[in-house]
């Protein structure tokens, strides 16, 4: 039987909805969660990006400003910014969109934000949270993987999950947010050998290479859960996954889709991960 499909805009919607209850709840309370992304440069995907950030926020009720920076801004200018934002008690969550201009150190503005409106789970205090298993923001899209994998009914604990890839913004975040839902968890990579080897193994595959249709059926063991972070420009410019969508959905039992699976996922716990900053700093106040 072909894969069912896991449709991450379904799943991303009934989340909304959830979330524009929850705001509406705050807002009795005189809670209302306030979002800040900075943007900096022209890049046309990453003003696409943002758009959909402000139109969520629009969705659940989250107040949203956007911060448009020129792409000369100096890495001084924006640091500077950050820390008006810190000081904002109206800012319960800070957002830099990447990539950042070559000139400017992501790492020096990712550390600057306070790790309490850190909304990306970037910040090295969060991450180090997320590895010692502490409540934390976590990263979206490795948090939107987790949820569309929960989703499905699959039963993550005692599974083996094999992931592809060792990024710091999906990789390495999938893995241990999989070990934390006690998977047993094989991290491969791109010098990894003999690839189909481990990931014939896993009940669950999660392919975040960067490498277009790099896996297809060889790759896949029959009934296993396949979640497709791949994001990749094909000649004629359309937008494919990591997997070869046609041949995996012979042997898979769930597959996302590329666009539509994780993508969608990535906004929508950006809002639960800024619903869930106010809720925190309400409380210290
Ligand atoms: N500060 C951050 N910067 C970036 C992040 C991030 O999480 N934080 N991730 C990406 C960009 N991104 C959000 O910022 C993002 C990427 C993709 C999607 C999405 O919904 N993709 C759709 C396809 C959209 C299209 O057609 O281009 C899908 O896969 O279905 C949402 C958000 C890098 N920067």
């Amino acid at each position: 039987m072909p894969a069912t499909i896991l449709q991450g805009k379904e799943v991303a919607k009934s989340i909304r909805a959830e979330l524009a209850e929850e705001v509406a709840g705050l807002k009795q309370q005189g809670i209302t969660p306030g979002l800040t992304v900075i943007l900096v440069g022209e890049d046309p995907a990453s003003h696409s990006y943002v758009r959909g950030k402000s139109k969520g926020c629009e969705e659940v009720g989250i107040h949203s400003e956007v911060i448009l920076k020129d792409a000369a801004t100096t890495q001084e200018e924006l640091l500077e910014i950050i820390q008006q934002l810190n000081q904002n008690p109206n800012v319960n969550g800070i957002l830099v969109q990447l990539p950042l201009p070559s000139h400017i150190s992501e790492e020096a503005v990712l550390d600057a934000i306070d790790p309490s409106k850190d909304v990306d789970g970037f910040h090295p205090i969060n991450v180090g949270n997320m590895v010692i298993g502490k409540e934390t923001l976590l990263p979206c899209t490795p948090h939107g993987v987790i949820e569309l994998i929960k989703r499905t009914g699959t039963e993550i604990a005692g599974k083996h999950a094999v992931v592809i890839g060792r990024s710091n913004i999906v990789g390495k975040p999938v893995s241990l947010l999989l070990q934390r839902e006690n998977a047993t968890v094989t991290m491969c990579h791109s010098r990894t050998k003999d690839l189909p080897s481990f990931t014939k193994m896993a009940d669950i595959l999660v392919v975040a290479a960067g490498k277009a249709h790099m896996i297809g059926k060889e790759h896949v063991k029959p009934g296993a859960v396949v979640i497709d972070v791949g994001v990749n420009r094909n000649e004629a410019g359309k937008l494919v996954g990591d997997v070869k969508f046609d041949e995996v959905q012979e042997t898979a039992s769930y597959l996302t889709p590329v666009p539509g699976g994780v993508g969608p996922m990535t906004i929508t716990m950006l809002l639960k991960n800024t619903v869930e900053a106010a809720k925190q700093q309400a409380k210290r106040r």
